[in-house]
């Protein structure tokens, strides 16, 4: 028996075509997969693709399932939980992979009909491509998925979504809100952050230098370039809602850069090394729980 009758995923783009991709090689995770979106063309990519047994722009018909996940842009989130709520069967489950919590959750529980569960969760896996071509079914495996419920939510919920995420090959944890905010705003959002800020520097430089710069660019450049070439309308959402934890985290990173500057500009050798061998430390710890 398969853990949903009917699954469905609203926004098929990197993360919701994912799951399509692996609730159809894995049949255990639904027996009907259900597909919404604004945008008719990616309704027809999956269409092509053959990754939904229901294709559809209505929300309404959408909401019609046990289990519906919202894989929308952050911004998007709460509008779509409003359109399909009041159409949700009894006893139903409703889920958002966000980036961020911010004030999601808390606007979804003033609208949650007392017979719906909310359960959100973030799986920390993902690539710079977005749109249904993207997803690929190998996405979650051994990567984690923070769950993020409100206090209170019903226990049998939240372990269906823990038995859902363990389905798709992630291991999941429950955290809170302000938590996975912070914890976010260090390993995912700072980084991106950096990533678009070093190329947007890479951009301003005068003409003959930004070429040569361009021309030159090693892999270290390089790296930055890839989360770089994430999607805008997604990362604008991310820094909006997640202002505080962000602003913050960027703070301590101006301290600790200014400190490198002034050890540079000081001739501070030991400050310097004592800093990169600490950053070494933290690849060789990732390294070794085989998260890279
Ligand atoms: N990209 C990542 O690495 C990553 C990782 C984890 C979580 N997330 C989160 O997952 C969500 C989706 O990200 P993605 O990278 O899969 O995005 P994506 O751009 O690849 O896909 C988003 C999909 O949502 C559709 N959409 C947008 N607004 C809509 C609306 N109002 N109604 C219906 N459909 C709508 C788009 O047409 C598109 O098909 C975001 O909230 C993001 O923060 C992304
Ligand atoms: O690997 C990437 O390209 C990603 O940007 C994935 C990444 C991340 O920062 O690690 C991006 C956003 C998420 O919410 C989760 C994962």
């Amino acid at each position: 028996m398969a853990l949903f009758n009917t699954l469905s995923i609203i926004g098929p783009g990197l993360i919701g075509s994912s799951i399509l991709r692996k609730a159809r090689e894995n049949n255990a995770i639904a027996n009907k997969l259900i597909v919404a979106d604004n945008n008719p063309n990616n309704l027809k990519r999956i269409e092509e693709l053959n990754l939904a047994d229901v294709v559809t722009e209505d929300l309404t018909e959408a909401a019609k399932a046990d289990c519906v996940i919202i894989c929308v842009p952050v911004g998007a989130v709460e509008n779509v939980a409003q359109a399909v709520l009041p159409h949700m069967p009894a006893g139903a489950i409703l889920s958002d992979v966000a980036s961020v919590r911010g004030k999601i959750s808390l606007k979804i529980q003033q609208i949650l009909p007392q017979n719906i569960s909310y359960v959100p969760g973030h799986p920390m896996a993902g690539t710079e491509h977005s749109g249904p071509d993207a997803g690929f079914s190998k996405l979650f495996e051994n990567r984690w998925c923070l769950l993020v419920p409100p206090p209170h939510t019903d226990p049998h919920a939240i372990h269906k979504m823990e038995e859902f995420w363990a389905l798709c090959g992630a291991k999941t944890n429950i955290l809170a809100d302000e938590k996975h905010d912070r914890i976010c705003a260090m390993v995912s959002h700072l980084p991106h952050l950096l990533a678009f800020t070093i190329c947007d520097s890479a951009d301003n430089l005068s003409g003959e230098l930004k070429t040569a710069v361009l021309d030159y660019a090693a892999s270290g450049f390089m790296d930055f370039t890839r989360i770089a070439g994430s999607d805008p309308i997604m990362w604008r959402d991310i820094f909006i809602e997640n202002k505080d934890a962000i602003l913050d985290t960027l703070d301590r990173f101006i301290l600790n850069a200014e400190t490198m500057a002034q050890a540079i500009r000081e001739g501070d050798g030991a400050t310097i090394t004592n800093k990169i061998e600490h950053s070494r430390q933290i690849r060789r710890k990732l390294i070794e729980n085989k998260q890279v």
